[in-house]
């Protein structure tokens, strides 16, 4: 898409404006967005703009995630099914099940409560199998509460890796701590920080920042998305995204990977991001393919293309993968 990305290149004014293309404003009416947010839809998909606007009408199912570190995937599935769940497994994730139909609440059952599963979406899952957690390695999850992707890295490496899990907001560290005590989980550290002004002493050699963000991604989950993020909005959360990216590229080891992830559409919360950290940053580069069996579709949309080096990065879509919208990049530092 080398026009779209020569748009976006040329400013902050081009990439923060309210500008909309009567194209724009015809499809925000239709299905209820503000149309600077549709305008980047246009910019970002081109035709297949509206196939996302559909799809953003059609609820998720939930997702639950097995976590075999407590019990096998075969067992919590039989029994779930005599309770009289009906699961269908996720083809492109190894501990992932569509809950197709449930008697009860899937996060009201004795099953979740004794932490035989995590309920997380299917993007956000696959989050964590690209960064791909190695045993025994340290690892920083910066932006870490409620804990699906810490729980999922502990899981991924049998609690053998050591995790520092950072969270700034007092209450959501609560539902971090529960949810990996829940989970059976023992090799964590917490600490309650903005993760724009941590320090560690031990560089990590893996780093996952799961990003604050608009949310756009999951509209498919929560409509009232389509009409809450201002430009401003956009603009406090991309600056915010690039100081922890930065951060996170400080902090890692060299040699070691930053998996940098936001549920998003917005270009602003993915790929221009990415184009302002490795601006003045030769000794980092992104990694491709992802080493993980990504579906084809997934491996054919690339997202915007910036730089040379934001062409690994990669994007889930509620139109292309059936998930919620997910941007991805896993970067490494090369020194
Ligand atoms: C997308 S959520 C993370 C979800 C989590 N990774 C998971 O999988 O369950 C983003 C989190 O970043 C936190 N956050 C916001 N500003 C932050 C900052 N400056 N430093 C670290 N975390 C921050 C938010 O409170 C929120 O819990």
């Amino acid at each position: 898409m080398p026009k779209q990305s020569e748009r976006w290149d040329r400013s902050d004014e081009v990439i923060f404006s309210d500008r909309s293309t009567p194209e724009a404003r015809r499809l925000a009416q239709k299905y209820g967005y503000l149309p600077y947010i549709v305008e980047r839809y246009l910019e970002l998909l081109g035709d297949e703009a509206e196939d996302l606007l559909e799809a953003n009408e059609v609820p998720m199912p939930e997702t639950l995630r097995c976590n075999d570190f407590k019990i096998s995937c075969g067992e919590l599935e039989s029994r779930l099914g005599e309770a009289g769940f009906e699961l269908e497994r996720v083809p492109f994730l190894p501990h992932g099940y569509h809950v197709i139909s449930s008697p009860i609440s899937p996060g009201a059952t004795h099953e979740y409560l004794k932490g035989y599963y995590y309920l997380q979406d299917p993007g956000s899952m696959l989050i964590v199998y690209v960064m791909n957690p190695r045993p025994s390695a340290t690892i920083l999850d910066m932006a870490a509460a409620p804990g699906g992707k810490s729980t999922q890295i502990l899981q991924l490496t049998r609690d053998s890796s050591l995790l520092i899990a950072v969270e700034p907001k007092r209450e959501r560290i609560k539902a971090l701590r529960s949810n990996l005590q829940r989970m059976g989980f023992s090799n964590y550290i917490l600490i309650r920080s903005d993760a724009r002004f941590l320090s560690l002493d031990t560089k990590p050699a893996q780093v996952l920042l799961d990003a604050p963000s608009s949310g756009e991604g999951i509209i498919r989950k929560d409509k009232n998305r389509k009409t809450k993020t201002s430009i401003s909005d956009l603009r406090r959360i991309h600056e915010l995204q690039v100081e922890l990216l930065n951060r996170a590229l400080s902090i890692v080891s060299p040699g070691g990977t930053v998996t940098y992830a936001a549920c998003s559409t917005a270009v602003e919360e993915g790929e221009y991001t990415v184009h302002k950290v490795l601006a003045d940053k030769d000794y980092v580069t992104t990694e491709r393919p992802f080493g993980f069996p990504l579906s084809k579709p997934f491996e054919e949309y690339r997202g915007v293309i910036f730089d040379d080096r934001v062409k690994g990065c990669g994007r889930l879509f509620p139109h292309k993968q059936g998930t919620e919208g997910f941007f991805i990049c896993k970067l490494r530092r090369l020194d």
